[in-house]
């Protein structure tokens, strides 16, 4: 069932809070596991820049505790020659060269790691939104037609993007684990101490910061919906395709009332979370500034005693304090580690939804060419979550080289019928064979290629004339020759030759120079992608009703002509359209009421024909 938005009694959005309860500290470890697969990813997009990456990591690592040593050596090396009548500076300058050689590999390898970061960033998210875009693809539409699914799709969509910082935040985890164990073995050796104070000062802050990033988590997932709902309402508002409605209605009062409304709520829900997670955060950060300076009494104290030299107090308070830095570092990315790997998981769910419709593992070829046609079975259809059959008992043979016109009123079912032919649903009960199979058991691709289907709310893309004609075969994109004669055959080639770039006419107006066409024009581009394809089925559903007369009669003819021995299915509203129809197949609500040749049916003197009478004296 679709989830609808919860809304509480005072009728304001409350957070869709049964998404997801709470998470537990195990959950939140348990996101861990996705780190594996998507280091993975990342080594596939480019093991030469992840092993790169690594590599300077580890060397990287080494650097900060071996300066802080050549430091003591230099203190240490310092005092000595203060007492040392000969001054002899050697040693300083080597001491010093090294230093500073270490600060300039330090910095250019820092560059090399940003720089490899970043690239792969880049190149993570590209592969992931290519690969998001195929995996959509692959889905049932049922599945988009379900408001849970185009959550999971946003989250996922979101983590093509973001999820690249996942990757250095794991890698300088790594690399300053490696730090630290390095100052950790040169505290140990002086002042083992030192470090049970530093996990004591640590650990607080830890837990704080465990905390909050898993309620932060669990706000955001539960508000993915009214997220969505604000980016819907953002579209709405702002775009080239409502202006038209929002000004003629007025609408921005309204849209930015609801958005203020909303986005006030989710404000207010982060507000109160962020002030905690800043008061708690800045009085755990207290505890562990006071181990700091707890461990320093130590340090100090021993330096007087003359248990320790002044080079090893600068190295062991250094140590220490960036020790007690990275730990507090590497504590709160270990929680944002968390937190992000939690957002893997939507990435991989959404991943992991699989279509209802596949591919039969041995799928039979369509027939070429077909030889006994379409024939539908008491075939019933009931959309998911809908109470209604918008389909039922509808039993009738499609002819090969038939034309079949499907007449009814708004919501009789004309074009369920016809997104059953093309497996783009399955019905709910009975079957369509094609000859003598069920569709199921065919090559779904193969089936896609052979049943060619021109929607009512075809999609006006915003490409080129020639591309928005090449999506009805897109394999034949560079195929300029078969575009143009396809824009030809269904009026499209006089709308084309009026536009200044011709074929390569940016259409629509998002983008740079693109040309805004009339709906008719649009319908005949639309139509040109119908005769692109070497389907053996053709379906055209309110293919002219943005036609004027004129152009909807020419249109016709050539179908006619276009399509002699090709089997096609028509739905049109407009009767003198239907009557060309070899048949004419009658539904009312989702049932087969009348079916015949025009005359038949007129002869029979029922629904259609009294609709006829009446479209021909102009009343409908
Ligand atoms: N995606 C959907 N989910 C749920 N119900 C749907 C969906 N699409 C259509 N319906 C319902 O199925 C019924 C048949 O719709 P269909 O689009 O097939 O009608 P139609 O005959 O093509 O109508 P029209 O002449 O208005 O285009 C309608 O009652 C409609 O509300």
């Amino acid at each position: 069932m679709p989830k609808k938005d919860q809304k509480n009694p005072s009728g304001s959005i409350s957070p869709d809070s049964d998404t997801k309860p709470k998470l537990s500290f195990k959950e939140r470890l348990e996101a861990f596991k996705n780190l594996p697969r998507f280091f993975k990813m990342i080594w596939e997009t480019s093991r030469s820049m992840t092993l790169g990456n690594v590599l300077l990591r580890i060397i990287k690592a080494a650097i900060p505790v071996v300066m802080l040593w050549v430091g003591k050596l230099i203190i240490d090396e310092i005092i000595f020659q203060i007492d040392n009548p000969a001054h002899d500076f050697s040693m300083i300058w080597i001491y010093l060269a090294m230093e500073f050689g270490l600060a300039i590999i330090s910095d250019l390898i820092n560059r090399g790691i940003t720089l490899l970061d970043g690239q792969l960033g880049d190149l993570f998210s590209n592969k992931t939104s290519v690969k998001l875009i195929h995996h959509a693809a692959s889905l049932d539409l049922h599945q988009f037609e379900d408001s849970e699914f185009y959550d999971k799709l946003e989250r996922a969509r979101r983590q093509t993007t973001s999820r690249t910082v996942l990757m250095s935040q794991v890698l300088t985890q790594v690399q300053d684990i490696i730090t630290i164990a390095f100052f950790a073995v040169g505290i140990i050796a002086f002042k083992p101490i030192l470090i049970v104070i530093l996990i004591i000062a640590i650990i607080p802050s830890f837990l704080g910061e465990t905390h909050f990033s898993e309620a932060s988590y669990s706000l955001t997932r539960s508000w993915t919906p009214q997220r969505r709902e604000l980016d819907y309402l953002r579209f709405i508002g702002a775009s080239d395709q409502t202006a038209k409605e929002v000004k003629i209605f007025g609408l921005a009062g309204f849209i930015s009332d609801r958005f203020k409304r909303l986005a006030d709520q989710y404000y207010e829900a982060n507000r109160k979370l962020a002030i905690k997670r800043a008061f708690w955060g800045s009085l755990l950060a207290i505890i562990g500034t006071g181990a700091y300076y707890g461990a320093y009494v130590f340090i100090a104290m021993d330096t007087v005693e003359g248990k320790i030299s002044v080079g090893q107090l600068t190295f062991l308070a250094g140590s220490f304090l960036q020790m007690r830095n990275m730990l507090q570092s590497i504590m709160n990315r270990f929680s944002q580690i968390a937190e992000s790997a939690l957002y893997l998981q939507d990435l991989f769910d959404f991943f992991e939804i699989k279509p209802d419709i596949r591919q039969a593992d041995s799928g039979l070829p369509i027939p070429n060419p077909i030889k006994r046609g379409f024939t539908f079975e008491n075939v019933g259809f009931q959309y998911r979550g809908s109470e209604n059959w918008s389909l039922r008992h509808l039993s009738f043979h499609l002819d090969v080289g038939e034309k079949l016109a499907l007449v009814g009123e708004n919501g009789a079912g004309k074009t369920t019928l016809v997104k059953l032919l093309a497996r783009l649903y399955e019905p709910t009960e009975g079957r369509i064979l094609l000859d003598g199979h069920d569709l199921r058991d065919y090559k779904l691709d193969e089936l896609r290629k052979n049943v060619s289907i021109i929607f009512q709310d075809y999609m006006k893309f915003q490409l080129e004339a020639r591309e928005n004609i090449a999506v009805g075969d897109i394999e034949g994109i560079e195929n300029q020759e078969h575009i143009e004669t396809s824009a030809g055959k269904s009026l499209a080639d006089t709308v084309i030759e009026k536009l200044p770039g011709k074929y390569q006419q940016m259409l629509g107006k998002r983008f740079l120079g693109g040309v805004e066409l009339s709906g008719g024009e649009w319908q005949k581009i639309a139509l040109a992608r119908a005769y692109m394809g070497n389907a053996q089925l053709m379906i055209l559903d309110e293919p002219t009703s943005a036609l004027d007369a004129r152009a909807e009669n020419e249109v016709f003819i050539r179908f006619a002509e276009l399509m002699q021995g090709k089997t096609a299915v028509l739905i049109s509203h407009r009767f003198s359209t239907v009557r060309m129809a070899d048949r004419i197949l009658f539904l009312e609500n989702g049932q087969l009421l009348e079916l015949g040749s025009h005359e038949e049916l007129m002869e029979l003197d029922g629904k259609y024909a009294g609709l006829f009478k009446l479209q021909a004296k102009g009343y409908v």
